[in-house]
């Protein structure tokens, strides 16, 4: 019985000559809540789709609780997946999508959906395609909790709410995962929803994972120097510079820690906001287009 939820090695999936998620290697242990982040394109859906065995993989692979989900029909119970665009059959109303999914699931909480659809007030005979986006994004993460999943993965489901309505979908998404021991893995450009109910994160960039890890330990092994303008190759304590900026006096510099800690008195230290961290690492990215960190479980 393995810990992780989901873990890939050197994981790539190419379009005629490019290559939309390369050598992607991740291992996002159960229990814990993941951000998805990286700017349009970065490869986001690709991994999601590769997770859930949509795509198959043209280098290494992908394993759902320690099986390869194309291979393993057996796993698919266990994932939840709600694309893009929250996709559900327009002309059905949530009544005739709950009782679709008890015919198509083996495992189907057909009291949970309702109880859930009710609690939202969302009508249930009306056919979806005329609910609001909101109220369809929260159909769809009903649904899918009502698979009673163990890996829940989500491609932006807030992308088309307003502010109110994707805090009250992130705080039901907390709600909804503390009553269980579901594995989340979400996508979103907002790292501001995603701090506030992720405890794990994965930045991703032209098809390059550039930072993953547990959130806390991410912002404890990185910090903000302010000091005498300078350029610095190595500096006793850091393992690497992930972005710097200059006035002429004064240098600004990111960096990931290693070893004792940095305490060279020309350096004002400050910690990291993780708004911050995640777009040094992504500009790092444009720079390199290739991994800068190693994967952290
Ligand atoms: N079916 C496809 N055919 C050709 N190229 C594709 C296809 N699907 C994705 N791509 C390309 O693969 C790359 C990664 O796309 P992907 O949809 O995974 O990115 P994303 O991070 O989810 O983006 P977004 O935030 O815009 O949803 C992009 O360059 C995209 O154009």
């Amino acid at each position: 019985m393995t810990d992780m939820a989901l873990e890939t090695s050197a994981l790539g999936k190419r379009y005629g000559r490019s290559w939309a998620l390369q050598e992607c290697s991740l291992r996002l242990p159960t229990g814990r809540i993941a951000g998805l982040v990286g700017p349009n394109g970065a490869g986001k859906s690709t991994l999601l789709h590769l997770a859930v065995g949509l795509l198959r993989p043209d280098a290494g692979w992908a394993r759902v609780f320690g099986q390869d989900p194309r291979d393993n029909t057996e796993v698919l119970p266990e994932i939840g997946f709600v694309a893009q665009d929250t996709p559900l059959y327009r002309d059905f109303t949530v009544t005739d999508l709950i009782t679709l999914g008890g015919k198509l699931n083996r495992r189907w909480d057909a009291a949970f959906a309702r109880d859930r659809i009710a609690q939202l007030d969302i009508p249930f005979r009306k056919p979806v395609g005329k609910l609001s986006g909101g109220q369809r994004a929260q159909v769809a993460l009903t649904l899918a909790m009502a698979k009673r999943p163990r890996l829940l993965l989500l491609d932006e489901p807030v992308a088309a709410l307003d502010p109110l309505a994707r805090r009250e979908f992130m705080q039901a998404l907390m709600g909804v995962v503390s009553e269980s021991d579901t594995t989340v893995l979400l996508s979103s450009h907002l790292v501001a929803d995603l701090e506030r109910v992720c405890d794990y994160l994965i930045v991703l960039q032209k098809a390059h994972v550039q930072l993953a890890g547990p959130i806390d330990d991410l912002l404890d092994e990185h910090r903000t120097l302010v000091g005498p303008r300078t350029e610095p190759d190595t500096l006793p304590g850091v393992a690497k510079v992930i972005s710097a900026s200059h006035t002429d006096r004064q240098s600004t510099l990111l960096v990931r820690t290693q070893g004792p800690p940095i305490n060279d008195p020309s350096w004002t230290q400050r910690e990291v906001a993780l708004e911050d961290l995640v777009v040094a690492y992504l500009h790092a990215g444009t720079r390199t287009a290739r991994t800068v960190s190693e994967v952290t479980a």
